[in-house]
């Protein structure tokens, strides 16, 4: 599969479109450093960064060559060898309810030159994406997302939340129980390894995270080249009293006026058990000179109002659509997952993009689904977005019934579909 996901030719039906406006699809070769070098110059500048160095573009080429990297290309501009449209993917694991890691379809990079907008170049490279991911038989779709406007009408549904949290530690003392373990400041290029693996714990932990690829995983244990606050960076393990390593924290400190009230912005806190959660959270709340710690992209159940003393000096101040899902596949996905209650559930899943859509009975019996097409009536009509949303266990069905984005029996497909701990995605890709 990875050979296959890098090698299948660009979509005809995309490249056809977009010729007709006379542009070019292509793929890049990533083994030519000049041509990704304008890849990743037109990505950075899609999305406002500064213009790479050379560093950066170097170390960026190692990490990613093995991605399936797109262009779109205007031949008739002086600067055609830069891209107009970017759009990278690979096929990243995405844990399931019950454990189960997915082979998934995961889109990332995706930027349009303003000089180029509203043309329909990110309608080609969505669908040429898509339709590449569904004739490899990968079942679902992934991506996150710059904004929330975007990527629904090609079938994608948000899937999991993400809290963001301000703690202000002058106020708030621990009340959670007592820690163990040891922590100890580490460097980044000493820890890689071992944050990795820590991570991957993390990752199989959770229905909503993904397998993180080395760039992802490197990028939040330590800084990559060319970020500004290098110098700030502070990485702290946490190893159990066996000495196992079960968790990190990477943060940065921000400058104040008032030397006793820092505050820290954390990069990424990684937990795989309890006691590395807890004492992690005990550091960031008791650390000197600081005044408040903030914390975004972790789940909704972040169970921090139970470890402070004062529930209102940990506040959460936002709460927003993380991981999107795009089921290809309705029974390779559905039977992929498990469930935490038994039943039996028809639905109807409607597709414009045409993959999905269908009539499906789905049996489920010790938590495991069968699903077969069926011509029975069906208790729960839905687009395929809405049935992105509840994939993973997050239990919107009554609020997607509510807003029209689903009809019939809302509380049947909840009962079957959500979990008891919600999923959640703590990275970005
Ligand atoms: C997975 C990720 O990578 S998320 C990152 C997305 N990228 C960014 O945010 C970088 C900055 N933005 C951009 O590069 C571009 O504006 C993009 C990629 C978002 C859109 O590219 P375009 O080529 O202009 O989009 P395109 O012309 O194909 O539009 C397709 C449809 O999406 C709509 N659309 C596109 N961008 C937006 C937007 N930002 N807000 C609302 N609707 C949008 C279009 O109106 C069009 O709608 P229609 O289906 O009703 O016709």
């Amino acid at each position: 599969m990875t050979e296959t996901y890098l090698t299948q030719p660009i979509d005809e039906q995309s490249a056809r479109a977009l010729a007709e406006g006379g542009l070019r699809l292509s793929l890049v070769d990533t083994s030519d450093d000049a041509a990704f070098d304008e890849w990743l110059r037109a990505d950075h500048r899609g999305f406002l960064g500064g213009r790479p160095s050379d560093e950066t573009l170097r170390e960026t080429r190692d990490y990613q060559r093995d991605l399936r990297t797109t262009g779109v290309y205007d031949d008739s501009i002086p600067a055609a060898a830069s891209p107009v449209g970017t759009a990278n993917s690979w096929i990243a694991p995405l844990t399931v309810p019950g454990g189960a890691a997915v082979g998934s379809w995961a889109i990332s990079n995706v930027t349009v030159a303003p000089t180029h907008r509203r043309r329909g170049i990110a309608r080609a490279l969505l669908g040429a994406e898509l339709r590449t991911a569904h004739a490899l038989g990968v079942p679902i779709a992934i991506l996150t997302v710059s904004e929330s406007v975007i990527y629904g009408r090609w079938g994608f549904g948000p899937a999991t939340f993400a809290s963001e949290w301000r703690v202000d530690t002058k106020r708030v003392r621990w009340a959670g129980p007592a820690t163990t373990g040891t922590l100890s400041f580490t460097e980044p290029e000493a820890y890689r390894e071992t944050g990795r693996a820590v991570l991957h714990a993390v990752m199989a932990s959770r229905a909503g995270e993904i397998e993180q690829t080395p760039y992802h995983a490197d990028r939040v244990i330590g800084p990559l080249k060319g970020n500004s606050l290098a110098d700030k960076y502070r990485l702290v393990r946490y190893d159990s009293p066996t000495g196992e390593p079960e968790g990190f924290v990477s943060y940065v400190v921000k400058d104040a006026d008032d030397f006793v009230r820092h505050t820290v912005d954390v990069t990424y806190l990684a937990a795989a058990t309890d006691e590395a959660l807890t004492a992690l959270w005990r550091y960031l709340l008791e650390l000197d000179l600081v005044a408040e710690v903030h914390i975004d992209t972790r789940g909704v159940d972040e169970p921090l109002h139970h470890l402070v003393s004062d529930v209102r000096g940990a506040r959460v101040v936002g709460v927003q659509d993380h991981l999107w899902v795009r089921i290809l596949d309705v029974p390779a996905a559905l039977g992929a997952r498990r469930y935490e209650q038994d039943g039996e559930l028809t639905i109807e899943v409607t597709d414009d993009m045409g993959f999905a859509g269908g009539r499906y009975r789905m049996r489920v019996s010790g938590g495991e689904a069968t699903v077969e097409s069926t011509t029975a009536s069906p208790d729960v009509t839905l687009p395929v977005a809405s049935l992105g949303s509840v994939y993973l266990g997050h239990d919107a069905a009554r609020h997607l019934a509510l807003a029209g984005k689903l009809t019939g029996d809302a509380d049947a497909l909840d009962r079957v579909f959500r979990t008891a701990v919600p999923p959640r995605l703590s990275t970005w890709f």
